[in-house]
């Protein structure tokens, strides 16, 4: 609205070219702002030529110009006879200035009655001439016979009839005329015509009845709510003489005022109306405020139509979309196929997680290394593997050569040629094969905390030790090791000829060992013990004297292994027994004390010589025999009985106690060695020999059996 006029009325928005009050609208565009019956407003069309106020429901500029109206029905009744009692024909003349027509796109006209033919009319020809007095009339025609016919909902011509109007009509007024006579028509007293907004009246056959006027004025009566299409008519909506877009902008009352208008012709009758350009909104009939104005489309997602991939940029009377980054085209498409870029994130986020790892490992492998000392262990020339080389080392751990309670044992192959045996910790021995005390006596193990382990440094003092000890020709020598595990990987010098266990007692192949042969592998064995046991700083109990942990090397000279792997187990999970023997080798005394002690390495050495001598096992079944034996008692009861092992001495040594000298020495060496094996056996430790005495005993044998053997 202009400044300084009312801007509504009674709820309704009056926009400028309306307006109500002098100066404040345009010629014909005028509203009157009343009160109602109850003090309420009420916006009406003025001028009219009438006494009529012409309800006001809704004003609108944009985006069709349009006002929302309220109009009376028109109507005329009969009585019994059938004679008019009173007829009103809706001419309201709501247009003195033509700036409306009636909507021929929103609006349709009804006619109600049981014989009756209505119609209206539009746009007068000044013509006399003219073969009408009208340019336009249109109406339609409703009969019933009875009250049976009419049906709600159905206005097809039985006692309701509808019709579409053309465009320019310019007022309601009906015309009725009927065919037959109206007599006796109590159920259809009067006729109805009206145009109505579309889709807002229903027929009701009631409605034939119910209406039927009083004495009030026609507008309080029954009014129909329909459109007005309005324009900038000049001279009165005369068609012959408004103008139109093609002059309009020229005058100087030229409606469209703001900058962003366009001018539109109107459809429905002469003359033009005013939008905003595309790209603007407001009002087109303004200079100044509420005119057009920039629409922001970018705000909302439904006034745009930019893609995802594109961002919205607002200008001035548009909006253009701008490709995101790596994106080009029309539908701003991503430069690189969407299933490329996933496959290359995939592919990224793979080898990052590669990287990730390999990093990880290495840092792991690393902090390992130096809380195990390594760093301290290299600087005392101790050879130090990565788990890598070691990988390289044993061909990926493909030669397995066997396993015990610490683990597998891989064959390998070092820089420079040499054969290796790399023994890798087991965290969880699986063993069912064989009675280990462990099976038998539950230990309590409790995973020792690692800084424990680095901070007593056990690791590195016990690989220095084995490094220093193993250097003993009779003691499986300690190459280097892999300090980037939790328990350290042990690297040994390859022994070629298996162990003592498998030559004695293989079912593939039969034992060829001779007796000066079993004799040096016990001398050398015992020699290796009575080494460990006489260390000054660190006397040393191997805990796990049996033939399986006395290797051959090419020349059959032993080599005893596994003397520090139960040590480095016990260090990592902090065994209570930090030991761990074969029961068959195990000292009683120890299942008593709990306690190890050199005289149990004693005890099962004496195992060891008896089965040299005897090429039994440590305990074997014999079925005639009432189950288990055990070759201590066995052969301890044997010597007793008879004063001699003859009866359990292994057949394929030459032994007799006949005239062949060689072999009555050999009898006698076996009984000296069966001897010292039952002093070593005995059950008061006290009455054992110690592994040096038991080293001299046997190089005593060895003098002997020499004397005979040259
Ligand atoms: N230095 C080595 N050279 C050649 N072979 C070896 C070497 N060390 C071990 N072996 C082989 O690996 C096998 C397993 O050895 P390991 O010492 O781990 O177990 P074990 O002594 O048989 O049992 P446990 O350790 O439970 O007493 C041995 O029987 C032997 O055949």
């Amino acid at each position: 609205a202009i400044p300084g006029c009312l801007t509504q009325c009674g709820g309704v928005e009056i926009p400028y070219p309306f307006g109500v009050g002098t100066n404040c609208s345009r010629k014909g565009f005028r509203i009157k702002c009343i009160n109602g019956s109850a003090g309420e407003e009420i916006p009406v069309l003025l001028p009219t030529t009438r006494y009529q106020n012409i309800r006001v429901l809704n004003l609108s500029v944009s985006p069709l110009p349009e006002a929302r109206v309220l109009l009376p029905v028109a109507w005329q009744c009969f009585n019994a006879t059938g004679g008019v009692t009173g007829i009103y024909s809706g001419d309201v003349d709501f247009n003195p200035e033509g700036v409306y027509r009636i909507s021929n796109t929103q609006n349709e006209l009804f006619v109600l009655g049981c014989d009756t033919y209505a119609f209206t009319k539009g746009v007068r020809v000044h013509n006399v001439n003219a073969r009408f007095p009208y340019r336009y009339f249109t109406g339609c025609i409703t009969v019933s016979v009875d009250d049976k016919d009419p049906r709600d909902g159905a206005c097809a011509g039985l006692g309701c009839c509808r019709v579409d109007i053309p465009p320019g009509i310019t007022d309601t007024s009906m015309t009725f005329s009927s065919t037959w006579t109206r007599a006796n028509q109590t159920f259809c007293p009067c006729d109805y015509a009206f145009i109505v907004e579309k889709g807002n009246y229903t027929f009701k056959a009631s409605d034939l009845v119910s209406h039927t006027p009083d004495n009030r004025l026609p507008l309080d009566w029954w009014t129909m709510p329909l459109r007005l299409d309005w324009a900038i008519r000049d001279n009165n909506g005369d068609s012959m003489t408004s103008i139109s877009c093609a002059q309009a902008p020229n005058e100087p009352d030229y409606g469209c005022r703001s900058k962003h208008s366009e001018c539109t012709n109107s459809t429905n009758g002469p003359g033009y109306f005013c939008k905003c350009a595309h790209g603007y909104d407001g009002n087109p009939y303004v200079q100044s405020d509420g005119e057009c104005t920039n629409i922001n489309e970018c705000q909302d997602p439904k006034s745009h139509n930019c893609s995802s991939g594109s961002k919205c940029i607002d200008t001035d009377g548009g909006y253009y979309c701008q490709c995101n980054f790596f994106r080009r085209g029309q539908q701003c498409d991503p430069l690189i196929p969407m299933a490329a870029v996933a496959l290359l994130t995939t592919f990224a986020a793979v080898v990052l997680g590669c990287v990730a790892i390999v990093l990880l490992q290495t840092l792991n492998n690393r902090k390992r290394f130096n809380r195990n000392g390594g760093k301290l262990l290299n600087a005392q020339g101790i050879t130090t593997y990565t788990k890598r080389e070691l990988k390289k080392i044993t061909n990926g751990y493909s030669k397995r050569l066997g396993g015990g309670h610490f683990g597998n044992v891989y064959e390998g192959t070092i820089v420079d040629g040499r054969k290796v045996a790399v023994k890798c910790p087991l965290r969880t021995r699986v063993s069912s094969h064989r009675c280990h005390w462990k099976n038998l006596i539950r230990p309590r193990r409790v995973p020792l905390p690692q800084q424990r382990v680095e901070e007593d440094g056990s690791f590195m003092n016990e690989i220095r030790f084995q490094f220093e000890v193993s250097r003993h020709k009779n003691l499986v020598q300690l190459l280097g090791c892999c300090l980037e595990t939790d328990i350290p990987i042990l690297v040994f010098e390859f022994v070629a000829n298996g162990s003592l266990e498998d030559i004695l007692h293989s079912a593939k192949k039969p034992c060829t060992l001779s007796l000066p042969e079993r004799l040096d592998i016990a001398i050398g064995s015992a020699e290796a013990i009575a080494y460990m046991h006489s260390l000054d700083n660190q006397k040393r109990v191997h805990g796990d004297i049996k033939p399986s942990n006395i290797l051959l090397d090419d020349d059959l000279n032993p080599k005893v292994s596994d003397f520090g792997s139960s040590k480095l187990l016990a260090i990592h999970s902090y065994y209570v027994r930090a030991v761990a023997a074969d029961i068959g080798y195990m000292d009683p005394l120890y299942m008593k004390t709990e306690h190890f002690t050199l005289e149990c390495d004693v005890y099962s050495f004496g195992v060891v010589l008896l089965e040299l001598i005897t090429r039994r096992r440590a305990s074997w079944y014999e079925q005639d025999h009432q189950g288990n034996k055990i070759l201590p008692i066995e052969f301890v009861k044997c010597f007793k009985d008879h004063g001699s092992g003859c009866a359990m001495y292994d057949s394929r040594l030459d032994f007799s106690a006949g005239e062949d000298a060689q072999s009555r020495c050999n009898k006698r060496c076996l009984d000296m060695i069966g001897m010292l094996a039952v002093r070593c056996l005995k059950e008061d430790k006290r009455e054992r020999p110690t592994m040096a005495e038991v080293v001299e005993e046997l190089k005593r044998v060895k003098v002997l059996l020499l004397g005979t053997h040259i």
